[in-house]
């Protein structure tokens, strides 16, 4: 399997994800089905603790379901392991290995398949893809967020992974910063081109990022469709309010 970037392949060589899932905590549980094709990124939004993090957790193999299935195009992917789910992950803190610089961690999936020196050079053209080739040596300590985010992403995409999940990936930046970031990142979910989902409270994030919404309320999804339609005829008062609020 080849580890250099893929040419923007236009949704066609890319699978679908199909979700269907229930999961619980105690006495919380959270039930979700949707679809997301390759290229047409979905954002889940709803309030705190509706279980947003905890799907993306699910599709990436981090916790069990109770019932459902999971399939990335034909292959049905609960069972695995997430290390073979091809599901990549950017946390909301843009979790690195701390003690590995910036070439190490994005050469990381590399490094498991082969050694060193080959994975450092499989890394070379993500790093030069996500402009973090003088940034090389660096930990991610001595990184800014914006620039912890890109190598985050560019970590999880070396994997050539079959769907991207991002969890809040702005919350962590200055509101300086923000837009900017974001149309960064439109551009690099759209060059990924396959099935991406991301979490996120921001209108303004699912407006540039996603092609559509699901709203996700305590569990339960309460409405999806674009942000238009859900403006147009918002599902409940969280709907209401979310787009009636201002936004960064
Ligand atoms: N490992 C866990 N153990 C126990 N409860 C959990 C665990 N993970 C999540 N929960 C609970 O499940 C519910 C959903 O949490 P989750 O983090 O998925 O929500 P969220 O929508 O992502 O929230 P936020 O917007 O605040 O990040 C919460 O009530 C949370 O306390």
């Amino acid at each position: 399997m080849s580890l250099e970037p893929r040419a923007s392949d236009a949704a066609g060589g890319r699978p679908g994800l199909q979700v269907d899932l229930a999961l619980s905590f105690g006495a919380t549980r959270i039930a979700a089905a949707f679809e997301v094709q390759p290229g047409c990124p979905l954002a889940i939004i709803g309030p705190n603790g509706a279980g947003k993090s905890s799907v993306l957790a699910a599709i990436a193999g981090l916790v069990p379901l109770d019932a459902g299935a999971i399939s990335i195009g034909s292959r049905r992917v609960d069972a695995l392991p997430p290390e073979h789910r091809r599901v990549g992950v950017v946390f909301q803190d843009y979790v690195l290995f701390p003690h590995l610089n910036v070439r190490d961690n994005v050469a990381f999936a590399a490094r498991m398949r082969g050694s060193r020196a080959a994975a450092r050079v499989a890394a070379q053209p993500w790093l030069e893809r996500y402009d973090l080739v003088s940034l090389a040596d660096r930990l991610p300590s001595e990184l800014s967020g914006g620039q912890r985010q890109r190598a985050a992403l560019a970590r999880a995409l070396a994997a050539d992974p079959d769907v991207l999940l991002l969890d809040e990936p702005m919350s962590a930046l200055d509101v300086e910063v923000r837009a900017e970031m974001r149309t960064e990142l439109a551009i690099h979910v759209r060059d990924f081109g396959g099935a991406t989902v991301l979490v996120t409270h921001s209108p303004a994030d699912a407006a540039r990022l996603a092609d559509s919404v699901l709203v996700l309320e305590a569990g339960r999804v309460t409405q999806r469709g674009t942000l238009d339609e859900l403006r147009a005829d918002p599902a409940t008062p969280y709907v209401r309010r979310l787009l009636a609020a201002s936004d960064d």
